[in-house]
């Protein structure tokens, strides 16, 4: 049997569990065994070959873990111990050489710099990247040792692979440990401990042989914005980013005009890569303030970008003001005027939940790939509140009484990725701290690091959510080095996505988080069902809800109460013990399984689609009255019986056709 996944359960073979299970383990063992001992210098030709190989290979084939599972390869890998992203300034960590590096130990404090080594090529593998580096030594000391270097799943910097993106990288507090592929590595699991370095000759230099001349700073702040637009007309985001950055750092924090265009053009770049803070920031920034029509007009632009930031962040309020002070200084301009009344529409929803669903569809329809199934509108949370829930953690709990089929509270995705993107990936991972094998959602995990990484105000909303670690400071590390911003732990990251993610369609790889129905917890006897308008998740009452009460939703829908508890346990980490769970665990197993091979028969009948024969009904009225015969009266008296429900809507149906 080849492995499958459905309804985030996978299914492997016993033969092939344990073979993932033993490569993962004789991984650690390895690791363990030669801890501590000294690096031994790498043969660089070797290297060469096999990275020269592996960059053939890796097109047919994603990685040594890959499993195939009948529609395609699903990739696995390791989640090992947890250990903190570097947040020491660059400056304060000392240098280290390869000589140094001692096994399965991060060498906390120290900073190797490291360059790619001749022309070898990135091993791009869906769950890490690899290449090999070669050690910068100090000047004049010559070509230093070479090695293998591997970022893990974070690995993508605006689709640019990170090991692509530069030629010289900072590694910060190397660990040098055994790898993907099983070979010793320098390994990076979190993306901030990799910074890669502008190696190209600094203009910064020159300025320091012409004393600083503050013409000579205007004209070359100026031949770096040239670049920048340049760049920005080959879409090489990164470039047009750094090339605006290096500018306004020769600038230093003199008012100029061509300060003020650099951080509006900053402004429009952060835009373009998703990076709201910073855009935000950027155009405020480049504000002039002067009178004259000319600088009216470009800090109309500069008010246009801060609202566009404010109004992708949900930060509606604000960017109503920013949209109105363009058109304060623009008083003709027709666009001004559009924005502010589509932004007063997200106002509206926000404060009556009435939506124009028609049009939200529609433009479900029409949307382009880049925002594909996500919808432009505001999320309605003022029905719920979040509060401690006894034994749970915390709840989300209603604010105010509320009717069956009203609906209790919307919410825009804060971060989803759709089966048919290419960032999605769904992955099996082996756990080394509780030895479970699951489905887990790796691209989505993926895209809120990056997330996370370009918009600093974002962080602690996301990482106050569950997750069993915590990390060592659990609102993410304080700023590092200035505009490099936070170190973001991707551990943590994991094990939030891990405990709060959820498929809007449980039939496809798609995957999202929503931050306040992240605090819903699970009950089998829910009052709450989920529904979705693209990426607008709608919460809807099943049955009337009082103010004060907790709202409820059920995480997993098997009748069955072992494979219930299994997927809780495996996928939440809890058990459930809600009156249906109390009652199922009083079933002997002789019941539990005379029932779900019943269940198996009836599913068997719907399934064979003998449509609405006479038999076919006869028959499934016989199963439903057997399986209703396993349910003891007294002890189910008014819970529900999962077990038939397929079943009877079947028949139901059937007596329609
Ligand atoms: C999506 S979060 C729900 C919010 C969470 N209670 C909190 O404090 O942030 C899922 C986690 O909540 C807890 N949880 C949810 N439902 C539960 C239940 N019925 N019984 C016990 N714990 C539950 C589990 O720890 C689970 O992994």
């Amino acid at each position: 049997m080849s492995p499958t996944i459905q309804n985030n359960t996978i299914f492997l073979s016993p033969e092939e569990d344990a073979r993932l299970r033993k490569n993962f383990k004789d991984r650690l063992q390895k690791c363990r065994e030669l801890s501590g001992q000294r690096r031994i210098p790498s043969d660089p030709q070797s290297l060469r070959s096999q990275v020269i190989y592996a960059d053939l290979m890796s097109d047919m084939q994603p990685g040594p873990q890959a499993q195939k599972d009948g529609a395609g390869l699903i990739v696995a890998y390791a989640v090992g111990t947890p250990y903190p992203p570097c947040t020491v300034p660059l400056q304060n960590l000392k240098p280290m050489g390869m000589h140094e590096l001692r096994i399965d130990t991060h060498h906390r404090g120290r900073v190797l710099t490291v360059r790619r080594w001749g022309a070898t090529p990135v091993v791009k593998l869906k769950i890490c990247s690899w290449t090999v580096v070669q050690e910068v030594r100090e000047e004049g000391e010559g070509g230093g040792e070479v090695d293998r270097l591997e970022v893990g799943l974070c690995k993508d910097v605006h689709g640019v692979d990170i090991l692509e993106s530069g030629e010289v990288f900072k590694v910060l507090e190397p660990w040098f440990t055994v790898g993907e592929q099983g070979e010793l590595t320098i390994r990076i699991d979190h993306r901030s401990d990799l910074v890669c370095i502008d190696s190209t000759p600094s203009k910064a230099d020159k300025i320091g042989r012409l004393k600083n001349t503050r013409m000579e700073v205007t004209k070359i702040a100026r031949e770096y914005k040239e670049e920048g637009n340049a760049a920005l007309k080959q879409r090489n985001l990164p470039l047009v980013y750094s090339k605006y950055t290096q500018g306004l750092e020769i600038i230093g924090a003199a008012k100029e005009d061509i300060a003020c265009d650099l951080f509006r053009n900053r402004a429009h770049v952060n835009l373009l890569l998703d990076r709201l803070d910073g855009g935000k920031s950027d155009a405020l920034a480049s504000l002039t303030g002067l009178p004259d029509q000319k600088h009216r007009e470009l800090d109309g632009k500069a008010y246009l970008r801060a609202g566009t930031a404010a109004y992708q962040s949900g930060d509606f309020q604000e960017a109503k003001h920013l949209f109105e002070e363009q058109q304060r200084l623009l008083p003709g301009e027709k666009e001004a005027a559009a924005r502010i009344s589509k932004t007063e529409q997200r106002l509206k929803e926000r404060e009556t939940g009435c939506y124009d669903f028609k049009k939200l569809k529609a433009s479900l329809l029409l949307s382009s790939s880049r925002h594909g199934a996500r919808v432009d509108a505001a999320s309605f949370t003022r029905n719920v509140e979040i509060k401690p829930s006894p034994g749970k953690g915390r709840g989300l709990f209603a604010t105010r009484g509320m009717e069956a089929g009203e609906v209790i509270m919307a919410e825009k995705s804060f971060c989803i990725v759709w089966a048919n993107e290419e960032e999605a990936l769904t992955s099996m991972t082996y756990d080394f701290r509780d030895d479970r094998i699951r489905v887990f959602p790796a691209g989505l995990c993926k895209t809120v690091v990056r997330r996370l990484i370009d918009n600093p105000s974002q962080v602690s909303k996301f990482l106050d959510l569950y997750g069993d670690y915590r990390g060592t400071e659990s609102k993410g590390q304080s700023g590092r080095d200035g505009d490099r911003g936070k170190a973001i732990d991707v551990f943590q990251v994991h094990d939030v996505v891990a405990r709060n993610a959820f498929g809007p369609d449980p039939r496809s790889a798609s995957a999202g988080l929503w931050i306040l129905a992240s605090y819903i917890n699970h009950s089998c006897l829910p009052n709450s069902e989920k529904e979705y308008v693209g990426d607008l998740m709608l919460l809807r009452a099943t049955r009337s809800i009082a103010a004060g009460e907790e709202i409820l939703h059920a995480y997993d829908l098997s009748s069955d109460y072992d494979t219930r508890m299994e997927s809780l346990m495996r996928t939440w980490g809890f058990s459930c013990d809600c009156k249906l769970c109390v009652a199922g665990k009083a079933d002997s197993e002789e019941v539990r399984s005379k029932r779900r091979e019943l269940e198996r028969e009836a599913d068997a009948l719907i399934e064979k689609g003998e449509g609405s024969s006479r038999l076919a009904v006869v028959k499934a009225r016989r199963l439903v009255r057997e399986i209703e015969g396993t349910f003891d009266e007294e002890r189910y008296k008014g819970l529900p019986r999962m077990a038939v429900a397929r079943v009877q809507k079947w028949i139901s149906e059937a007596g329609k056709r």
